[in-house]
This record gives structure tokens, C-alpha cells and sequence, in this order.
């Protein structure tokens, strides 16, 4: 499994000077932590919980292993990439494969880098971008029916309901408005998931301002923060260039740093943070004295399909989930005072697992 975030922007915006920091924190912060780049522009970055840290303390785990969140830094995108401008399609697909965009947006004045639009205009960017992004699904859609109508004549029933959901989403970008601002019936979900729009994947915007900015936000992170709020759409204000400048610190020089410039934890943290509240994600963890992990799910997973994101025999021969809260698991200190107390549940296939949760799967194989 595991998530993607395409990093999404104008060009000379900052993408890749944040997912350099992204990536480079990730492999200092935790020596054990398998980091690993896929491909130049794809990294895992480990996502922060300071619970972890505390889990392991108290059960005195020897390996800390975070969960993972994955960055694709995509070239930048220009005025006309949905008719195949600059490296057009080749992005577009890149954007298609990923779960959610952070969009970056320049809101940083400086004579020396170079602006596309040869001015600092973060909403307006934006639209071009979105703008860009409507018009490529609307050409898949157009492409698309073409085949589905010929699969609804032959009596496919779930070209039926692709039609439908193509035709719905065409009504919305031809009225000027997003895939995302499609409600979709519970029934429809799944089948609308598959269409892979790119206006339909929810977006986090990235206001990325000067160093004296990066407590406070500036004018422009101000506008970017009222659109994203008339979109219902989540934004967080960093400045990559210090990002990347603290990434390349010790961690307790960097701890220093932060607090020097008013901060009380890195941007980035917050990032990835926003990426997986923007996502509906959510935290389990497994602790023992090996080691401590988290393993991350989507709001609403039940106990076997947790347990299938450890392994996929978990999953198939789920017996029962052995689950500690997570506050029950501080507060008693540790798992066997846990059980003492009678905090430890046997949770079934029906269990919805919860956030923070401290699971011990039982399974036959
Ligand atoms: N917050 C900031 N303040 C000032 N300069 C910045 C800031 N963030 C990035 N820069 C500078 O902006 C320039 C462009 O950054 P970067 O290469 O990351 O852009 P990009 O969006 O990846 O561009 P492309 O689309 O061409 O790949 C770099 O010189 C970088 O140092
Ligand atoms: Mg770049």
C-alpha cells in the first residue's frame, strides 16, 4: 500500500527545493528508518508521532519504525500541459497515479528567481494550474466515453454506472467547478475512485513564503489560506528554502534553530501531518520489546484489512485483534498492567480499528 502525495506546481515555485528537505529529514531523522528512493523524484518520508517515541520507551523497544508517506516531486506544470505543453502529459500522469496533490505556491518575493508569469500571485497561479488540470479531465472524459458508450450498447452494467459518473463529472468541469465538488453516493464511491480525475483528488495548498514568513505567514499565504477555505481545502504555510536549509542540521541544532526563528516544530512535520489528515489516515501501532511500529489506515479500516496492511496472511487468517488504547496503554504503563486492569479487548472481524490503537493480531495460516 501506502499513500502518495504529488507535489504539484507552477515551475520555480520550490518543489523540489521541499521535497529535498522532505526526503533528506526523513533519512536523518531515523538512522533505522529504511529510507529509500524509488525513483530520483519518489521518497518515503517517515510520518512524526511523538506516541511512537513513548510506546517504545515503555515497553522498552529496541527498533523504532515509523509509518511511511510517499512524495513524487513533479516537474512543474505550465499554461497549456493539457495540450501537451512543456512535458504536458508525461506530469499529468504523473499526478493521475498519486492519492492527493500538495500544490505549491510561490508566495516569496525575490528578483532572483524567476516567476513564470513574471509576478507573485499565488491565487492566481493556482487557477492556472486547476485550469489545467479541468481541461486534461475533460479531455480524458471525452476520450473515455467514447469506449464506455460502446460498453453500455453491449450491456456492461458497470459501464453503466462509468458512464453515469463521467457524465456528472463532465457537468461539473463544464460549469467551471473541480471534480472534487462532486458529491458522490455512497454506491459510487469506489467506481468514482477508479476514474482517477485529477481535479476529483483532494488537495493541500503549500504556501511557500520567505524566511522572515515562515512563523506568521505573509499577505499572500493569507489570500492562499482564504481560497483553500472557500474550497473547503486544507493549506500550510512553510518556507521550503528553510526547510531545506534545517534538514541538513544535527537534530539538536536544528531544535535550536527552530525555536531561534519562533517555530515549534519544523514545517515539514507539519506537511506531512496535513497530507495524512487531508487523506483520512489514521494510526495503529504493534509494540513489543523488538520493536515498536506504526502502521498507518484509512479512516473506518476493520480489524482483518488492518491487519493485511502488515501482511496479507494476517488478513486472510484473522482470528482476533488483542487491542490496548492507546491512553490506556500510557496511562497503566505498558501492556501487561494493561491487561491487568482489564483494558486488553478481543476484538472480532467486525472491530472498526481506532486511531492510536496498540494491536496484536491473532491468525491462523
Ligand atoms: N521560500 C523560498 N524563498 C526564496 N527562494 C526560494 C524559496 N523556495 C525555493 N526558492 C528558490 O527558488 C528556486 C526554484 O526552486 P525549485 O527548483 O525547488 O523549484 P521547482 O518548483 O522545483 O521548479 P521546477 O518546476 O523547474 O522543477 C530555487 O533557486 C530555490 O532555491
Ligand atoms: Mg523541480
Amino acid at each position: 500500500m501506502g499513500f502518495k502525495m504529488g507535489i504539484v506546481g507552477l515551475p520555480n515555485v520550490g518543489k523540489s527545493t521541499l521535497f529535498n528537505a522532505l526526503t533528506r529529514t526523513a533519512a536523518a531523522q531515523a538512522a533505522n528508518f529504511p529510507f529509500c528512493t524509488i525513483e530520483p523524484n519518489v521518497g518515503e518520508v517517515a510520518v512524526p508521532d511523538a506516541r511512537l517515541d513513548t510506546l517504545a520507551e515503555i515497553a522498552g523497544s529496541k527498533q523504532i519504525i515509523p509509518t511511511r508517506m510517499t512524495f513524487v516531486d513533479i516537474a512543474g506544470l505550465v499554461k497549456g500541459a493539457s495540450k501537451g505543453e512543456g512535458l504536458g502529459n508525461q506530469f499529468l500522469a504523473n499526478i493521475r497515479e498519486t492519492d492527493a496533490i500538495a500544490h505549491v505556491l510561490r508566495c516569496f518575493e525575490d528578483g532572483d528567481v524567476t516567476h513564470v508569469e513574471g509576478r507573485v500571485d499565488p491565487v492566481a497561479d493556482a487557477e492556472v494550474i486547476e485550469t489545467e488540470l479541468m481541461l486534461a479531465d475533460m479531455e480524458s472524459i471525452e476520450k473515455r466515453l467514447v469506449n464506455i458508450v460502446r460498453k453500455v450498447r453491449g450491456g456492461d452494467k458497470e459501464a453503466v454506472q462509468q458512464e453515469r459518473l463521467l457524465r456528472t463529472a463532465m457537468a461539473a468541469l463544464e460549469d467551471g467547478k473541480p471534480a472534487r465538488t462532486v458529491e458522490v453516493d455512497e454506491d459510487d464511491k469506489k467506481a468514482w475512485k477508479m476514474l482517477q480525475l485529477l481535479t476529483s483528488k483532494p488537495i493541500l495548498y503549500v504556501c511557500n513564503v520567505d524566511e522572515a514568513s515562515s512563523a506568521t505567514g505573509n499577505e499572500f499565504s493569507k489570500k492562499v489560506a482564504q481560497m483553500a477555505a472557500e474550497q473547503g481545502a486544507a493549506s500550510v504555510v512553510i518556507s521550503a528554502q528553510i526547510e531545506e536549509e534545517i534538514s541538513q542540521l544535527e537534530a539538536d541544532e536544528a531544535e535550536m534553530f527552530l525555536s531561534e526563528m519562533g517555530l515549534e516544530e519544523a514545517g515539514l512535520d507539519r506537511l506531512i501531518r496535513a497530507g495524512y489528515e487531508l487523506l483520512h489516515l489514521e494510526t495503529y501501532f504493534t509494540v513489543g520489546p523488538k520493536e515498536a511500529r506504526a502502521w498507518t489506515i484509512k479512516q473506518g479500516t476493520r480489524a482483518p484489512q488492518a491487519a493485511g496492511v502488515i501482511h496479507g496472511d494476517f488478513e486472510k487468517g484473522f482470528i482476533r485483534a488483542e487491542t490496548i488504547a492507546y491512553d490506556d496503554f500510557v496511562t497503566l504503563g505498558g501492556e501487561q498492567p494493561a491487561k491487568e486492569a482489564g483494558k486488553m479487548r478481543a476484538e472480532g472481524k467486525a472491530y472498526t480499528v481506532k486511531d492510536g490503537d496498540v494491536l496484536h493480531f491473532l491468525f491462523n495460516n
